[in-house]
């Protein structure tokens, strides 16, 4: 790997020392790094690559970190991460103790703000830049770029709303490359396509009728544009958007071609960029390719089935439901409140929706689960995938919360299965008639069944509880498909006085066997994948001091912490429900 410009003493001083010449060659050297390291690593590529020259000019123009830069989501901000110090680390990118994969206030100054979820950009600039003037702070910037499709969201229209009225120094910068992870929808995303063909000039109108300055349609990969434009808005005062034009991937042709698979594509070569398979075999289904291939099954028979998935088709697999039903499953963009409302409105009129959420952005919806599902008792599937610790991408996307979240919430019912058998029977039991909503949480990633999960459907009993093993003195209650490794644990553990039962339901807890359970055993210790406080382990503990006090009983699962970035593996050792750890306890 060489670097000639791009070397770990670039700062943003440096760079402004910089020829236009120089600055094009520090690109290209930016681009050739992220593709190396990223190649092996790990990440998300395509967003990163877009942004090179706009990452370049905007640490040319403005003086950083005294302005305040926001990358909205902030999955594109490698190049950023690696023209403000962090090249030396970047290796370490996503790994136990390094940097993380989205920008991050304890990090760096040049992180002005921690990001991971979309569209939080332009209320968090706006604020920053309020904050500014009522401190008399009246030359700073602020700058906030976004995505065309987190443009789309509900929350960074309540932000420009707001900021259009403000007189605060924020300039929004519309990264616009077409598409977010999978291509994007809705009319604004056709509007915008407009413009840049030079059809529709109304765009403009709309930003500037909500009071932005507006420049562009620029092309962001042109160096001398982008800084003359951020030169001349870098001037002006008030509220500014400026809107380019990029392509995802720029610079790695098949990241360009594909982009859907190249937005984090694994391991590539970073000559060819040819995609590294796996050479393992025999692997398990993917629990999303379960959800997806599943529904579609239930779907031909069951006509009031829908599936809506707010911009995560590929990670959901709503891309199966949409391929064979495309009247009847709804990409809605990065829209979860309205995804979930969307539903509401389609259960009041008899469909039944299957709303494929995964368990960080359904924290978005959450009055909209209460007010408009639950209060009213409507019949929608809440499928929540990546629920559980979901490794690299760390703390802002863990799925740990929604038992916690969801298990307050009367009218509700929270299935979390064991295996893909079971989550294959719960959807399927789900579309057989319910008369409330039901959430049904499962992790990403693999599962665990070797042989054809394929099999006939089983209607699965309402608080289903299974007896795993029979013991007399000791017990684990497992909820989720962490009980695979209390399965596994006991499976090296012999002449154990330990009962193992695994709880498909944590909402309607079955009382009846808890009691029975609470009757036999004198310890009990509880496990799942999520947040203790307000989990599993808390409903039990709170059954079981009050009506069985004299039991001890000790929760396993995420304690008052934020899980950092890291392999899922480290991460449940870390959490103490990993294989080994749960061994310990048992043999201890
Ligand atoms: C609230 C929320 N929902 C969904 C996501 C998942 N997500 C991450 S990036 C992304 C697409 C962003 O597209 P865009 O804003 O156009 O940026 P690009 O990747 O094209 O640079 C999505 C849907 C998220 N991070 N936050
Ligand atoms: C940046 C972002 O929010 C997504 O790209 C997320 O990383 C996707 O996660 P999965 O890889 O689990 O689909
Ligand atoms: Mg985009």
């Amino acid at each position: 790997m060489y670097q000639t410009i791009l070397n770990h003493t670039l700062t943003p001083s440096a760079i402004k020392k910089l020829t236009l010449e120089e600055l094009k060659v520090l690109a290209q050297e930016l681009r050739e790094f992220i593709i190396e390291v990223v190649a092996t690593k790990e990440g998300h590529l395509g967003a990163s690559l877009g942004v090179v020259e706009l990452s370049i000019a905007l640490h040319y123009v403005f003086d950083t970190p005294y302005d305040l830069l926001v990358w909205d989501v902030g999955h594109q901000a490698y190049g950023h991460k690696l023209l403000t110090g962090r090249l030396d680390r970047f290796h370490t990118n996503r790994q136990k103790d390094g940097i993380s994969g989205f920008p991050k206030r304890e990090e760096s100054e040049f992180d002005t703000f921690g990001v991971g979820h979309s569209s939080t950009s332009i209320s968090a600039v706006l604020g920053m830049a309020i904050a500014s003037k009522i401190k008399g702070n009246h030359d700073k910037q602020h700058i906030a770029v976004i995505g065309d499709a987190s443009i789309a969201a509900g929350m960074a229209f309540e932000g420009l709303n707001h900021g259009g009225v403000s007189d605060a120094n924020m300039l929004v910068i519309l990264n616009d490359n077409a598409i977010g992870i999978d291509p994007s929808v809705g009319a604004l995303k056709d509007y915008l396509a407009s413009v840049k063909q030079g059809k529709n000039p109304r765009v403009n109108n709309m930003i500037k009728s909500l009071h932005f300055r507006y420049e562009g349609p620029v092309d962001g990969h042109d160096l001398a544009s982008l800084i003359r434009e951020l030169e001349l808005l870098k001037k002006a005062k008030g509220p500014k958007f400026l809107h380019i034009i990029t392509t995802k991937g720029k610079g790695l042709k098949q990241a360009e071609e594909n982009q859907v698979k190249y937005h984090a594509p694994g391991r590539f070569d970073s000559k060819t960029g040819e995609l590294i398979k796996s050479n393992q075999t025999n692997l398990s289904e993917k629990y999303q390719d379960v959800f997806g291939k599943t529904l579609v099954e239930l779907a031909e028979h069951n006509k009031s089935i829908v599936g809506i998935t707010p911009a995560m088709p590929t990670g959901s697999s709503m891309t199966y439901m949409m391929q064979a039903f495309p009247e009847r499953a709804f990409d809605v963009g990065i829209a979860e409140q309205h995804a979930v409302t969307l539903a509401a409105g389609m259960a009041t009129q008899g469909l039944l929706p299957y709303c494929a959420i995964y368990s960080t952005f359904l924290q978005r919806a959450y009055d909209q689960i209460i007010h408009d599902v639950a209060l009213q008792k409507l019949p929608v599937v809440f499928c929540i995938d990546r629920a559980g610790l979901v490794g690299e991408d760390g703390a802002t996307h863990q799925g740990v919360f929604d038992i916690a979240y969801l298990g307050c919430i009367p009218n509700l019912v929270i299935a979390a299965p064991l295996n893909e058998i079971e989550l294959r029977n719960l959807l399927y039991t789900a579309q057989l008639g319910i008369d409330m909503p039901w959430a049904i949480r499962y992790p990403r990633g693999r599962g665990v069944m070797k042989d054809s999960w394929k099999d006939n459907f089983t209607k699965i009993t309402i608080g289903n509880v299974k007896e795993f093993r029979k013991g007399n003195k000791f017990v684990i209650l497992s909820t989720g498909t962490i009980g695979n490794h209390v399965i596994t644990a006991f499976e090296s553990c012999d002449n154990l006085d330990w009962g193992h039962y695994h709880f498909t339901f944590v909402k309607p807890l079955n009382k009846k066997v808890l009691e029975e359970i609470c009757k036999h055993y004198q310890r009990v210790v509880t496990i799942e994948d999520g947040v203790i406080t307000g989990g599993f382990g808390s409903l039990i503990s709170q059954y079981i001091a009050q009506y069985f006090p004299h039991i001890q009983v000790e929760n396993l699962g995420v304690k008052d912490s934020f899980i950092e970035h890291a392999t899922v593996g480290e991460q449940y050792e870390e959490c103490g429900i990993d294989i080994e750890s749960i061994k310990k306890i048992i043999k201890e």
